[in-house]
């Protein structure tokens, strides 16, 4: 009897096992491949995948082939503007091969990967609720962001986004001029005392000092009084996303993402002190102040969630604004940096449009309208170094998008590099660092305009541009007017891929007193 019992307990589990291998081939291979039957008969190509992680061993081939090289170009202090080769080879691979519309797999997900003008226009004009963010990478990006307003759809979606984009108008970004004005003082002490101690001129590396600066901005912002902890959260916040910028791609196709990796386990620290620090803010000040954090309390107390859900709700938003808020303006600035280190006429330019406009005081709202040259420059730098090099969405539902029948979960993806690198957009010069393609605006500088999208796209555009583009004049008319900088020749150009677009061995510059 008992061997009977165990007979039929083995061949239960065998069963099972069977089931679940079964289960495991028709969501990772099977429903992904009738996905892109369907997608073939549309006339959309594209390279072959492999079992179960689809297309990603060659991209990861095609990328470390292209590191070496670009390392090599690198060492010999070679700057090519144009990145996509180094970040994307395998879309420039599968772009010459299938054409600007083509399908790839990064795992179970299905990508349609479009560079056509007319499917992305309809991308980027689309407001439905029906194209969402992509479920891919979620798992692990899920420590970062959580169910926050950069990851969230449908009716979450919009609940935040109306709660939060107010926040950012542009009549309450004047109101935070002074705070950002003020928040350059550590940096250009640090660096004048630099100076000073290496006899009149140093060579620096940047990249920090403007993330501290774009943190402490942030943090005041969100956090009003209690930056110190805000800024304690954003340390903890950038060990985070390195930790999860590797796709975890074990949890992405089985789902299963609690596993005790070692990855996993510093990752669930981390969220677990970010959590505490969030909360103990709320606790200390409530909702005394006015500010971003103040508002989200007050939505959550009044919407009666359960105490739960209502910490979660905050903390998770506090993270994606904190993220969305720090990180891409630093790295803008620290590319403008780079640029003008690289090009003197217009860094000299622009120091005399700010002595002219500010006459040796500190920028403020008015001045800073008047900043023309300035925003040409910004404007330049995320044509050619969008710290968004992609915008990715998922059609939640069946959707139509130009001539191409997206089926339901299908991502599109709409590469915005390869859209800000495209001569018959920007002209001949394409390449080229010219800011004065956009002395007439973007009209004059890009023909249709909304092929230019450092800032994304339809309804999920990015809600903190004005925040992002007062932050950036401030902090660099502030240095352009105080300093005289070149680029060091320590300086080793590699754009690479980090969630978004970064210097991977930062900037250095050679700095001097203006
Ligand atoms: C130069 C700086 C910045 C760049 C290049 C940038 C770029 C972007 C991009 C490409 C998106 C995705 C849009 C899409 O998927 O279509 C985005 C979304 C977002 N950004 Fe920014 N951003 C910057 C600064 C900021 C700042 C300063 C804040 C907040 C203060 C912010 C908050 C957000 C939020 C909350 C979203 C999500 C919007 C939604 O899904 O509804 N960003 N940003």
């Amino acid at each position: 009897m008992e061997a009977l019992t165990k007979k039929l307990l083995s061949l239960c589990l065998v069963g099972l096992c069977i089931l679940g291998l079964y289960y495991f081939y028709y969501v990772v291979w099977f429903v992904p491949e009738r996905i892109r039957r369907k997608l073939r008969m549309q006339g959309i190509g594209g390279p072959k995948p492999s079992f179960p992680y689809g297309n990603i061993s060659e991209m990861k081939r095609l990328t470390i082939m292209e590191k070496n090289k670009k390392d090599a170009e690198a060492m010999k202090g070679t700057i090519k503007h144009d990145y996509r080769s180094a970040v994307f080879p395998y879309y420039e691979k599968w772009r010459k091969e299938f054409g600007p519309v083509f399908a790839y797999r990064m795992g179970k997900v299905v990508i349609v990967h479009v560079s056509e003008a007319e499917v992305l226009k309809e991308i980027c004009l689309c407001v439905s609720l029906e194209l969402g963010k992509g479920t891919y990478l979620k798992k692990t990006h899920e420590p970062l962001f959580g169910q926050g307003i950069l990851k969230s759809n449908g009716p979450a979606w919009l609940h935040q986004r109306k709660l939060i984009a107010p926040q950012f108008f542009l009549d309450k970004v004047k109101g935070m001029v002074d705070l950002m004005v003020d928040s350059t003082n550590p940096l250009l002490k640090s660096w004048e005392r630099k100076i000073e101690q290496n006899g009149g001129m140093t060579d620096i590396k940047i990249d920090d000092d403007l993330r501290t600066y774009s943190a402490d901005v942030i943090s005041l912002a969100c956090f009003g009084s209690s930056y110190v902890e805000g800024k304690e959260i954003f340390m903890k916040l950038r060990v985070l996303q390195k930790i999860i910028s590797k796709p975890n791609m074990l949890a992405e196709i089985t789902g299963l993402r609690y596993l005790p990796t070692r990855r996993n386990r510093e990752a669930w620290r981390l969220n677990r002190e970010i959590h505490t620090l969030i909360l103990k803010i709320v606790k200390q000040k409530g909702v005394q102040e006015r500010n971003l954090l103040s508002t989200i309390l007050q939505n959550a107390s009044m919407e009666n969630m359960g105490t739960k859900e209502a910490e979660k709700f905050i903390v998770d938003n506090c993270k994606s604004i904190f993220f969305a808020g720090h990180e891409s303006t630093a790295v803008t600035a620290t590319w403008c940096l780079m640029l003008l280190g690289m090009y003197p006429e217009w860094q000299k330019r622009v120091r005399a449009e700010v002595h002219d406009v500010c006459g040796g005081k500190a920028p403020d709202a008015k001045s800073i309208q008047k900043m023309k040259t300035l925003t040409m420059v910004i404007q330049e730098a995320l044509r050619l170094y969008p710290p968004g090099a992609i915008v990715l969405r998922e059609a939640l539902q069946e959707i139509k998008l130009g001539s191409i029948i997206v089926p339901k979960g299908v991502n599109v993806c709409a590469p915005v590099a390869t859209l800000h690198y495209d001569p018959n957009i920007w002209g001949k010069d394409v390449n080229e660092f010219n800011p004065e393609r956009f002395a007439n605006g973007l009209i004059g500088a890009c023909r249709p305009p909304h092929m230019y999208l450092p800032f994304g796209a339809g309804a999920r555009t990015c809600l903190g541009q004005n925040f992002a583009m007062m932050e950036l004049k401030i902090v660099l008319s502030t240095i352009i007017s105080k300093f005289k900088f070149s680029l060091s020749t320590n300086y080793r150009h590699s754009p690479v891929l980090r969630l978004i677009v970064e210097p991977e061995y930062g900037v250095n510059l050679v700095l001097e007193k203006a």
